[in-house]
């Protein structure tokens, strides 16, 4: 053992750091002398200037960054010399080109900042709402420490103790630095700086609902097919990443649901025709004591054979109406002069009832189910390749706006596909997870089991839903 000690001891260990210096000032105790070895990594701190004083400050530093880890710089630090250059009263761009001109090791001369809090952050994590690039944000201070994110993304963020940039990772995490990201409050006025620079536009969607004569089974979703396409043209303004109305960051934990709990409410949804109809049947077919349907209201007669609360709510239509205007549905609509629609009330019976609710709706209706009651599971059922659908959809039925039942051609699929882009880049801040419906047989198993971890495994849900079960 000792001699294995000796021989490492006497290995050269590179590279090797410079003496420090001979003469120190007077005021030395109060400095700090901090030598860094460069890499590829950047340096991890951002600096800002004291436009009174002309004095340099470290603004940040970066969690999991090169001076993060030394341990040696803080925010707050009054930076003095940067490898032997005095600092003061240069701009920030001049102290980054010494910096960035600087070979093999850095050597900084600070004074710590005395009111440096030695707390560690505890992280939170939030689920982004909106996309951000920091290669096309001017304000922000330092853009290659920035870090881009997608609607959807899930954020830990690590520091948020500077109210305009926010520091966090993206999770999964791969790397130990974090990146800047703008605060929620930044994020804002960013967002309705863009929203006044827009053309005004005409917010179709606080009119009431109009549907198409087209087609309307109990899923709610043969409708769609026209409508949907009538919608994305009318009303961009007032779509949920609309930037003057979206929220840029949801605060997000992680869920167990407890065995004596309700299910969480199982949603599908996708672009017409790509099968999410077929699926929830298919599920529903495979274990009706544990998946149900919510059964749907409708102002149509009752017909022979039928019984109320199996096949539909029968109710009038003033009945209807007052529902409608109480927000009771999920989403609701006419076919042929007859109301039909999904209420929230037949959604919680089937929870209350101990079943697992399967409900397909528009992506829109998302935002409604949206609650800590019903905690939602939202499955986006995603179209494949077009060459897959070609091979797979070979035997299938479509049944249009008209309620013709025939092939798929190939129009019926490059819109599918087309639908299920948008879909997804439209709405996929709300999704927790994406299914393709390439082989139905293994959509099916594949939903079986997502479902499965959904009820059993911990999720990601917003905070509010875990804090207040009625909102
Ligand atoms: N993976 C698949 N492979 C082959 N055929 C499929 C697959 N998924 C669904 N289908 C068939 O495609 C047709 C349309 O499916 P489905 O009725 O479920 O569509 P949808 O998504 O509910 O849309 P819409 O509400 O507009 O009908 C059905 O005939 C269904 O059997």
């Amino acid at each position: 053992l000792l001699s294995s000690h000796d021989i490492v001891a006497q290995l050269d260990y590179g590279p090797v750091l410079p003496p420090l210096p001979d003469e120190m000032p007077d005021d030395e105790e109060a400095m700090r002398i901090v030598c860094l070895v460069k890499n590829n990594q950047p340096l991890g701190a951002t600096i800002r200037r004291d436009e009174e004083t002309g004095e340099i400050f470290i603004a940040r530093v970066i969690h999991g960054g090169l001076a993060d880890r030394s341990g040696l710089l803080h925010p707050g630090d009054l930076l003095v010399e940067v490898n032997g250059n005095p600092v003061v009263g240069l701009e920030p761009e001049q102290v980054i080109q010494i910096l960035v001109k600087s070979r093999g090791t850095i050597l900084f001369k600070v004074i710590p900042n005395a009111a440096q809090s030695s707390s560690s952050l505890k992280p939170v994590y939030m689920r982004a709402m909106v996309d951000y690039c920091p290669l096309q944000d001017s304000s922000i201070p330092c853009p290659d420490a920035g870090m881009a994110f997608s609607r959807g993304d899930l954020l830990e963020v690590v520091d948020q103790s500077d109210g305009q940039w926010w520091q966090a990772k993206k999770l999964p995490c791969t790397v130990s630095c974090a990146g800047l990201i703008p605060s929620a409050s930044t994020l804002k006025s960013k967002q309705r700086e863009q929203w006044w620079c827009q053309p005004l536009q005409v917010h179709t969607c606080i009119r009431p609902f109009v549907f198409s004569s087209a087609g309307f089974r109990q899923s709610f979703r043969l409708w769609r097919r026209t409508s949907y396409r009538r919608r994305r043209q009318s009303c961009t303004s007032c779509s949920p990443n609309s930037s003057a109305l979206s929220t840029p960051y949801e605060e997000v934990c992680l869920y167990q649901r407890l065995p004596q709990e309700n299910h969480r409410l199982i949603v599908l949804v996708g672009a017409s025709g790509v099968g999410v109809n077929e699926l929830r049947k298919r599920l529903i077919k495979l274990n009706p004591s544990i998946f149900q349907g919510p059964v749907p209201h409708t102002t149509r007669p009752i017909r022979p054979g039928e019984q109320t609360g199996r096949e539909y709510h029968f109710v009038t239509k003033e009945l209807f109406e007052y529902m409608v205007c109480n927000h009771r549905f999920v989403e609701y609509g006419e076919y042929r002069g007859h109301l039909y629609g999904t209420s929230t009330d037949a959604v919680d019976e089937v929870v209350k009832r101990g079943r697992m609710c399967i409900v397909d709706v528009e992506p829109r209706s998302i935002l409604t189910l949206r609650t800590g009651k019903l905690k939602p599971y939202v499955i986006f059922i995603k179209a494949p390749s077009p060459e897959r659908l070609r091979q797979t959809r070979r035997d299938a039925r479509i049944i249009t706006s008209y309620s013709v039942n025939r092939a798929f051609t190939e129009e019926d699929l490059l819109e599918m596909e087309d639908l299920s882009r948008l879909i997804e880049a439209k709405y996929k801040q709300f999704f927790d997870i994406v299914l393709v419906n390439d082989d139905l047989q293994d959509a099916c198993i594949q939903l079986c089991s997502i479902i499965q971890e959904a009820q059993d495994e911990p999720q990601w849900i917003p905070v509010s839903w875990s804090r207040n079960q009625e909102s």
